[in-house]
């Protein structure tokens, strides 16, 4: 993403000029090739320790390399207060949007979901803790994933995953209470009990399980799993907020749905997700704003706004599946406990 032409900062060659260009480079290679002499491209990510040789070998570039959570803090930041209508709540099929007030912003748990998982307490600009996170991300996903259903492509098991039933994998309360709920303790008879729990049936052959079936699981179970370890750091440190970000969501309705009614089952309603319109590009966005070292203040926002207008951030091209979508009129106050 090529993100125009700045100074060096620190440069002492005030008419010195140079291309930048900001990456996020994570577990995931989705790697091009930039045909750009004599450019400092900001990086971030594992990735931009793990090519860096790789960059400057062949392709001459030195990558300049910002602190991943850095990053991903100050582009969800800058989203969170520079975009009209970055975050939005998913519920049963309905979007809203949610009002930001930027004096009331923090803290927030920030959820990033790439090829793994971290949850970072967010309190301000540059001021942050991760705090917890979990192997089972977007990579698990898409590895598994691949390795239970030979999928070629992300987007084509990401689309199996739409027409399979997972009731078919999964083993649900009702299977286990012969088809009641277990209304004592809470629990509906659709309830996931067991996530591929119902795959141990000796009834069945494994070839007669269907892999949009097991996509479907996949993707709940872990979708499911995130939002449930995300609710409770939320709760352990008493945050009134949880963004969701990372490349895996991609704006995808079932993804998004999963995260929300896991935070809403596990707070018993009292707490929303939220997600994020360019959910896949906080890290390089954060990237970017380290050209001013980290410091965003409203001067910075007002000028990237003016630079890049709305209509460059939210185009066609980098929008989320969901921007068709979005009812601009429909915004709501919001925050993840209800009192
Ligand atoms: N086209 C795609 N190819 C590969 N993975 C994809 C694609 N679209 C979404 N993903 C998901 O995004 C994850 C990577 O997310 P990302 O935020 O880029 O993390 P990372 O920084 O680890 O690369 C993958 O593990 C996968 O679940
Ligand atoms: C190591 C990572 C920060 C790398 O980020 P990613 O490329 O996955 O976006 C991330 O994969 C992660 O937080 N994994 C979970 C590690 C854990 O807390 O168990």
């Amino acid at each position: 993403m090529d993100l125009g032409e700045f100074q060096i900062p620190g440069n002492s060659d005030p008419n010195q000029k140079t291309s930048h260009l900001s990456l996020d480079i994570g577990g995931c290679q989705r790697l091009g090739a930039l045909p750009i002499e004599k450019t400092i491209i900001k990086a971030t990510g594992g990735g931009a320790y793990k090519y860096a040789d790789l960059f400057k070998e062949k392709l001459g570039i030195c990558l300049d390399k910002e602190d991943e959570m850095d990053c991903l803090v100050a582009g969800a930041n800058f989203l969170l207060k520079a975009v009209h209508q970055e975050a939005f709540t998913y519920l049963d099929g309905k979007k809203e949007f949610v009002q930001i007030d930027h004096n009331d912003l923090y803290p927030y748990l920030l959820v990033n979901i790439g090829s793994g998982v971290s949850m970072i307490k967010v309190e301000g600009d540059g001021k942050f803790e991760r705090v917890s996170g979990t192997n089972v991300g977007g990579g698990t996903f898409w590895g598994l994933g691949r390795l239970l259903t030979k999928c070629k492509s992300f987007d084509e098991l990401l689309e199996l995953s739409h027409q399979g039933n997972n009731r078919v994998i999964d083993m649900l309360v009702g299977d286990i209470y012969g088809g009641t709920d277990y209304s004592k303790v809470g629990l509906s008879s659709t309830t996931i009990a067991s996530s591929f729990g119902k795959a141990i049936s000796d009834k069945k052959e494994l070839q007669d399980y269907q892999p949009e079936d097991i996509a479907r699981s996949l993707l709940r179970m872990i979708s499911n799993n995130i939002g449930q370890i995300a609710y409770l750091n939320a709760l352990r440190f008493g945050l009134k907020r949880i963004f969701f970000g990372g490349f895996f969501i991609r704006g995808h309705a079932y993804t998004m749905d999963t995260i929300a009614v896991a935070v809403d089952f596990w707070s018993k309603g009292e707490a929303k997700a939220m997600f994020l319109r360019h959910e896949g590009f906080l890290g390089a966005l954060g990237a970017f704003m380290s050209y001013e070292k980290h410091g965003l203040d409203d001067s910075m926002i007002h000028h990237l706004t003016q630079k890049f207008p709305m209509s460059s951030l939210v185009g066609d091209k980098i929008c989320s599946p969901l921007n068709g979508e979005l009812n601009d009129n429909e915004s709501i106050e919001c925050s993840v406990y209800a009192s």
